[in-house]
């Protein structure tokens, strides 16, 4: 569950505007200078979908890719270093016990209203624009 749970996040980095510093002394980065007092936005997206971490199937969701993947420093959905996200654990604590107790007794499936690939609005945080879903109890 784990690992569809970080797929998703890898494709729908959702928080991506928050992985954000303040650059505190002129650095030079390969060819760029980046000047002390500048804001700098982590391009997450780009990363989360560069072939040449990820493999040919970027772009597609494939939870299994995380058995050989655990460590990859390139997802950053929950940001990284000393100021990463802090609720981490608990936001995929939490995941796991909804998507457990939820699919225990539902299916999502898609219908002709769903949107796909999905699109996400917002800001610092994101949500999708439409989403819809068709909920059907399992049969036991
Ligand atoms: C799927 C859910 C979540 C995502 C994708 C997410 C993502 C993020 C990201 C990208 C950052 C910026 C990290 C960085 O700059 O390196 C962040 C920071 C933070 N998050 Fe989350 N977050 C989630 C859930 C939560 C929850 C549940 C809590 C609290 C219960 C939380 C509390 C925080 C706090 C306090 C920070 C600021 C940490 C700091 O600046 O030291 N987050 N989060």
């Amino acid at each position: 569950m784990e690992y569809a749970i970080k797929e998703a996040l890898r494709l729908y980095p959702m928080a991506s505007f928050a992985n954000a510093r303040r650059c505190m002394r002129t650095t030079q980065l390969g060819e760029y200078t980046v000047e002390a007092g500048v804001d700098v936005q982590l391009d997450t997206w780009s990363l989360h979908y560069d072939k040449t971490i990820w493999g040919e199937d970027a772009d597609e969701f494939k939870p299994e890719r995380w058995s050989s993947m655990s460590n990859q420093p390139s997802f950053l959905s929950f940001g990284a270093g000393p100021r990463q996200c802090l609720g981490m654990r608990l936001a995929i604590l939490e995941e796991k016990v909804l998507l457990a107790h939820v699919l225990r007794k539902y299916s999502f499936v898609t219908n002709t209203r769903t949107q796909i690939p999905m699109k996400l609005i917002g800001r610092a945080t994101t949500r999708p624009a439409n989403l819809y879903l068709s909920v059907k109890a399992r049969e036991f």
